[in-house]
């Protein structure tokens, strides 16, 4: 079943665009500039219930502008989008009780009240059974051993703790849609650790579909066999995570373990590895080269050097997907224009009950 359709939408922001002085202050009363950006551009796919995506794409992308969009934060400039057969920007309950958007740097908890205060009021904006409360909360604070953090004021929370239960307040009402922005962002590598377990789990348990943006790779790799990548508003790859790797890794990492590493000098081994940057090891040495001569240089090693392993790898993911964002911008100069400045977005700007799950 499909959970999620996304069919050429498309954001422009326009913002407000003023120099300097007292002079132009004077002059934007009468005549104001303005300048769009695009954030988002004709992207297109569509996600099964269920499923665990990433959504990639380097800072600026458009990832936070097509989340907010789906979560009902933003009006799309055109385009449509069903999120369980919910038009999410017209925010109907329904819908917003049976998704949830949290990113990793912004609150939902109350700063100043015990983290169990606000999920009681979570509770009450969503209307769950006391026994439901009851139940997924012992089960979440299981998983995520939130323990004596439940009682503790958010303030005096470490960032990690925070986010622990940030995650769990969202998740009280069982959204059946998650849109997770940067949850492990900041946090230590255990805690991330924790958080992608905790992901997995509740995928597992639920059924849920998520779509997770997150800079760190691990992250991506230990939850997501599909990843759909955006660059510059447009999108840019939908497919496996090892048919992206595939698709724009050019070279591969060849490492060899020698009898004694450190006693070939370096006239030979220039020779054997024709002039390439090699990075040596105490136990050997590894380089990088284009992928179609991997086996010709491969066999010069082979037959060069006293090797007694040889391995032959995919670049690591970070590295492909930083050559994929190294591509250029298309046709990203923001256009300019003239006219009224635009109001905030009525939809963000407004509040509702459905809010404590969906903030922006
Ligand atoms: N409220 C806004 N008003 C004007 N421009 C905005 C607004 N929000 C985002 N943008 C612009 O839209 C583009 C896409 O931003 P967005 O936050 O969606 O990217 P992102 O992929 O989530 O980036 P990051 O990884 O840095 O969070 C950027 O050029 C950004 O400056």
């Amino acid at each position: 079943m499909t959970a999620i359709t996304v069919d050429r939408l498309h954001k422009t922001y326009v913002v407000p665009e003023r120099e300097g002085g007292l002079r132009a202050a004077l002059g934007a009363l009468v005549r104001r500039r303005t300048r769009q950006v695009r954030a988002v551009s004709d992207v297109s796919f569509t996600i099964e219930a269920g499923e665990v995506v990433g959504f990639l794409g380097p800072n600026g992308a458009g990832k936070t502008t097509t989340l907010k969009m789906l979560a009902g934060l933003l009006h799309p400039s055109e385009g449509t989008a069903s999120v369980l057969g919910h038009t999410p920007w017209q925010r109907d309950r329904s819908y917003l009780a049976r998704m949830a958007l949290i990113m990793g740097q912004r609150n939902q908890l109350q700063w100043d009240i015990p983290v169990l205060d606000s999920y009681r009021l979570n509770q009450a904006v969503f209307r769950i059974s006391d026994a439901d409360f009851r139940r997924r909360l012992d089960e979440i604070t299981e998983l995520l051993e939130l323990g004596d953090l439940l009682r503790k004021p958010v303030r005096n929370l470490s960032l990690g703790e925070r986010m622990k239960c940030e995650i769990a307040g969202s998740l009280l009402h069982a959204p059946q849609v998650l849109f997770l922005d940067e949850p492990t962002i900041g946090l230590d590598v255990a805690m991330q650790r924790r958080i992608r377990s905790f992901v997995a789990e509740y995928n597992q348990r639920t059924g849920a579909c998520v779509m997770l943006t997150s800079h760190y790779m691990a992250d991506v790799e230990a939850l997501c066999r599909r990843v759909i990548v955006i660059h510059h508003g447009r999108l840019l790859f939908d497919g496996g995570l090892a048919e992206l790797v595939h698709r724009f890794a050019t070279d591969k990492t060849i490492t060899v373990e020698l009898e004694d590493g450190s006693a070939v000098d370096d006239a030979t081994l220039a020779a054997v590895v024709e002039g390439r940057a090699v990075e040596r090891s105490l136990t050997g040495l590894t380089l990088r080269v284009p992928k179609a001569d991997t086996p010709r240089v491969a066999a010069r090693l082979l037959a060069g050097l006293p090797v007694t392993d040889l391995m032959i790898e995919e670049p690591p993911i970070e590295s492909v997907i930083e050559q994929v964002f190294a591509s250029p911008a298309e046709d990203d100069e923001p256009a300019q224009v003239e006219g009224p400045t635009a109001d905030a977005d009525p939809v963000e700007a407004a509040t509702s009950p459905g809010e404590g799950a969906t903030r922006g």
